[in-house]
């Protein structure tokens, strides 16, 4: 089957300054993919170009069969679904109000109560929050929003951009955990993660990042015997 994503010679940055310099890459349909490495070379950028949110210098993106539409709203639509660093919440709104958003792209006549039940499923600490303002969760909590709030545009390809950050490691399971979880039902996810060792459980393939550029690529088994690897781009 053909790929969900396909990426070639993807340039981009910010104002004349460069950061992406000619990233090519490819997803397939199902499982857990993740870009690794070291903070400040082009993770986020990356997630950012591909859901239309900076604009791409050069290159190509082919989603789904087809080129990708230019904006981001059209990108979402299409089922590119991008749940931003930092969770970007709506604080004085309620748990069901932030997921219900999330449902923005979806068809009209869309039933909101098939996606909070499939949300509430994977997370089932945040059906007993349903009516709690966000404001008023746990950093741990507000993460499983933001996922739950990706989840309910129903897209073809979930990017999650470090589900870790700022999470007690306790925490981090769990949401890695509920990722497991959501994969095994054939979702296709992209995450980024700093850290490999987190997701080395969790996701079967890696894309290392440094410089804007994917210095090293592999599956599970050849990051395990990739210690040289890890030790250059990511110190340990
Ligand atoms: N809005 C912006 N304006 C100008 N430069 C930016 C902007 N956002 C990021 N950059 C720069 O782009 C480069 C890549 O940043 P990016 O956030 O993509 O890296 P990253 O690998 O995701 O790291 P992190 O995990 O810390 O976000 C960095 O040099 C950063 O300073």
């Amino acid at each position: 089957m053909a790929d969900l994503l396909s990426v070639r010679n993807l340039c981009s940055g910010y104002g004349h300054i460069p950061v992406l310099h000619d990233v090519s890459f490819s997803l397939p349909r199902e499982g857990v993919s993740a870009i690794i490495g070291p903070n400040g070379h082009g993770k986020t950028t990356l997630l950012r170009t591909l859901s239309g949110l900076n604009r791409s210098w050069s290159g190509q993106i082919e989603f789904d069969g087809a080129p990708i539409p230019q904006s981001v709203e059209a990108r979402a639509r299409a089922g590119l679904v991008h749940v931003p660093q930092g969770d970007q919440l709506f604080m004085d709104m309620t748990v069901m109000e932030n997921l219900a958003m999330g449902a923005y792209a979806r068809p009209k006549g869309y039933d909101l109560q098939t996606g909070f039940a499939e949300v509430f499923d994977l997370f089932p600490r945040l059906a007993e929050r349903r009516q709690q303002r966000v404001s008023s969760l746990s950093g741990g909590e507000r993460r499983m929003v933001g996922i739950g709030r990706g989840m309910m545009a129903g897209g073809k390809l979930l990017m999650i951009d470090e589900p870790s950050l700022g999470l007690a490691p306790i925490v981090i399971e769990q949401v890695y955990d509920a990722l497991r979880k959501l994969a095994s039902t054939g979702a296709a996810i992209l995450v980024v993660e700093e850290n490999p060792s987190r997701i080395e459980t969790v996701a079967e393939r890696f894309f290392l990042m440094d410089g804007g550029k994917f210095e090293w690529t592999g599956d599970t088994e050849a990051l395990r015997n990739s210690s040289d690897i890890v030790a250059t781009y990511l110190g340990g």
